[in-house]
């Protein structure tokens, strides 16, 4: 059982970042870069691709598409899976990051799920946290199993640009590598967000009659710092 207290919460903002380095050891990092490589199907398309265990993520409402039965974690994945947390994850999403792949500035939709992890193999890459103006840049070490709780996970987005080099906090310049990522996502069981955030909690957002379509937009939007007119 992997401790709580093993996790160390960065003294930084956002609050709520929970960070543990060498989650695995580099031999075990590289057996499974050799699997994802040469075993897994991936999609035949340029840009950051996606495998689902568990539940299935569904792009169309950012919870967990219900038509997708339950897929067993492969045996690669069991022993990183994190059990910090009292079950183990609903929803994990293996990313593959080719260089200047990126992901957009999102949150992780409030409503259907809780707790929040990812692991980082292979490259490193910069994620870049955003609250308003304020922008907070993490370094994604490889091997390293990153917590987004608190505010990182209900108040600031998170992405990471598509690019082939990011400029480290000293200005040089480091060129991506392929990268993978694995998020581990729990369903909420019971009880709803409570968090109030209109500008990027969509149970806030349904709870003020924020059509479904209209929620992202709205964080879009407090972007541009128009989300006043909703509040
Ligand atoms: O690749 C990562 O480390 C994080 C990906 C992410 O933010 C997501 O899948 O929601
Ligand atoms: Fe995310």
């Amino acid at each position: 059982m992997e401790e709580r207290s093993k996790f160390k919460e960065l003294p930084i903002q956002p609050q709520g970042i929970f960070w543990k380095d060498d989650f695995i050891d580099p031999e075990h990092e590289q057996q499974l870069i050799t699997i994802f490589q040469n075993e897994l199907e991936w999609a035949d398309r340029p840009g950051r691709l996606s495998l689902h265990y568990g539940y299935t993520f569904d792009y169309k409402t950012f919870g967990i598409d219900p038509d997708i039965p339950h897929k067993e974690f492969p045996e690669w994945l069991q022993p990183l899976i994190p059990t910090t947390e009292t079950r183990p994850p609903d929803q994990v999403c293996l990313q593959y990051y080719p260089p200047g792949a990126g992901i957009p500035p999102h949150v992780d939709a409030h409503g259907p799920y809780d707790q929040l992890y990812a692991l980082s193999l292979g490259g490193p890459a910069v994620m870049q946290f955003r609250r308003e103006e304020e922008r907070v840049d993490i370094d994604l070490t490889p091997r390293s199993m990153m917590q987004m709780a608190g505010d990182s996970r209900l108040h600031w987005t998170h992405g990471i640009k598509k690019r082939k080099n990011d400029i480290l906090a000293d200005g040089t310049q480091r060129p991506r590598t392929n990268r993978w990522s694995i998020t581990y996502r729990w369903l909420r069981d019971g009880g709803e967000c409570e968090c109030g955030n209109i500008v990027h909690c969509d149970t806030a957002q349904r709870r003020l009659g924020v059509e479904k379509e209209k929620r992202s937009v709205l964080a879009l939007a407090a972007e541009a710092s128009v989300a006043d007119q909703f509040s």
